[in-house]
């Protein structure tokens, strides 16, 4: 089954976080799902500068990246994915919708309310414990 690696963006503002919905996919289950931004690592990057350049290419917002959260392992029925998360502040830019069908800022009471792709209940969950 194949890996993917991909990295991810806490983005914080106001005591909120901000959740991305996907588009259409050929895995149902991915599709329409709410996420944080980010994408894979391309080779000679490091995991902060592919961040950097996921949410510029996504969401048209400078970043900087702090500290590390946590790796989720999961397996979906097509592909195992390992994402690493980032605690994440707008440095600039408004936000645009380049690759996304909706975004939200949640706050700590709404985090459930919106549809999470599978792999990200755990990064929701450690949120409510460690950072909100
Ligand atoms: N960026 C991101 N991807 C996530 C999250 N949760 C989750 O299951 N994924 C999955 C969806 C994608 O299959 C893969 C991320 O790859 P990508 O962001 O480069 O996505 P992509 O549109 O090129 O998707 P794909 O066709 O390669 O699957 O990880 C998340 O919170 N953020």
């Amino acid at each position: 089954m194949k890996t993917v690696e991909v990295v991810a963006a806490v983005i914080m503002e106001d005591q909120k976080v901000l959740a991305t919905q996907r588009g259409q996919h050929k895995y149902n289950y991915i599709s329409n799902k709410y996420e944080f931004p980010g994408g894979k690592v391309e080779k000679g990057e490091t995991e902060e500068v592919a961040l950097v350049r996921e949410i510029k290419e996504e969401l048209g917002m400078e970043i900087e990246v702090n500290q590390k959260l946590i790796t989720v392992n999961h397996t979906y029925p097509d592909f195992k994915i390992i994402m690493h998360t980032y605690l994440c502040k707008r440095r600039g830019g408004e936000i645009k919708l380049y690759e996304h069908q909706n975004y939200q800022w949640l706050s700590p009471d709404d985090l459930y309310s919106v549809d999470w792709a599978m792999a990200d209940v755990p990064i929701v969950k450690s949120l409510t414990e460690k950072v909100l």
